[in-house]
């Protein structure tokens, strides 16, 4: 059974519809991503999930409880990282953590927690001396700080430079595997790609397709790119008359070509028979940016 399941939510704000219908269902023990631009409607889709938006239309439940109805109940075991999340100054990291542990009935053995989090030297330390870093792994503990099965995580490492980033996705597949399923709201790209097992594309309100990022990649035409410099002249008319080919650009001393099916193999092996060598040669796989241009007709960022 999964343990979170969205069916057609829909949910305006006067004549502003940020979620027309979107779809989706989570197993237990995955890294789930919802990916899409700023203004997808992706945060109220989660907050409608975390019982804090109330929806228009359509079904939702968390580990078999109804947000709607059952927000007290779903408190202690849905786990939230607020976006920006700011704490007082002076807030120590140990008093952050058992202010946000008193909330709940059975909240996690935070020895554990704080390790898992990198923050066991830092317990001392005010929330203001934090650094960027130090606030975002912070406010991931206090996510987790109730022992929550499923914990949402929005914008996670927005903000963040590209090492602490890095960091964090290790730290949140470690969180994965202590048992926690994950639902990661995203719009970078090569985070949902590192870390998720799912995604769902969400554009303009609804879901433009759910699949695993290879699956999303796998879906797409997919359009090989060949560039290279060639050691003696080139006709440009012999590449463009092989069958897997579709484009040949110039770029100075360059050649860029596009093509479908076996592209390299056919341009490598005209290159051999004219004893010319592609040098710096450079291919490009399609990429999850690819899959998200062809899905949604626009890149992401
Ligand atoms: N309280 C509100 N009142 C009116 N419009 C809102 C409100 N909250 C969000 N919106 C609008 O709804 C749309 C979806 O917003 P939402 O925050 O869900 O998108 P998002 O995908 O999470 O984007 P971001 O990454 O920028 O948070 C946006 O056009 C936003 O301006």
């Amino acid at each position: 059974m999964p343990v979170v399941e969205v069916r057609n939510l829909r949910k305006t704000y006067g004549s502003k519809v940020a979620v027309a219908d979107v779809s989706f269902s989570v197993e237990r023990g995955e890294i789930f991503g919802i990916l899409g631009p700023n203004g997808a409607g992706k945060t109220t889709t989660v907050e409608c999930l975390e019982g804090l938006r109330t929806p228009d239309a359509g079904t939702l439940s968390v580990l078999g409880l109804d947000p709607r109805r059952d927000t007290a109940e779903l408190r202690q075991i849905l786990g939230v990282q607020l976006q920006e999340s700011q704490l007082p100054d002076r807030l120590k990291v140990r008093e952050a953590l058992d202010l946000y542990a008193s909330f709940y009935r059975s909240p996690a053995d935070q020895g554990p927690l704080v390790d898992l989090l990198g923050l066991t030297d830092r317990l001392d330390t005010p929330y203001k001396k934090l650094s960027g870093g130090q606030k975002q792994r912070l406010s991931i503990a206090l996510a987790l700080i109730g022992g929550p099965e499923v914990a949402v995580l929005d914008e996670l490492t927005t903000g963040l430079d590209p090492q602490a980033r890095r960091d964090t996705w290790q730290l949140i597949e470690n969180v994965r595997d202590s048992g926690v399923t994950v639902l990661l709201v995203t719009h970078f790209m090569e985070e949902a790609e590192r870390l998720c097992d799912r995604i769902a594309v969400i554009d303009a309100g609804s879901v433009v397709a759910v699949d695993t990022p290879a699956g999303l990649v796998a879906g797409v035409d997919a359009e090989q790119r060949i560039r290279f410099r060639p050691s003696a002249p080139l006709d440009d008319e012999l590449l463009a008359a092989l069958p897997e080919v579709r484009s040949v650009q110039r770029q100075g001393q360059y050649v860029q070509v596009t093509g479908t099916g076996n592209v390299l193999h056919a341009v490598t092996a005209l290159l051999a028979r004219r004893r010319i060598v592609a040098e710096e040669l450079r291919v490009e796989q399609t990429s999850l940016d690819d899959a998200f241009v062809a899905l949604t007709g626009r890149k992401l960022a």
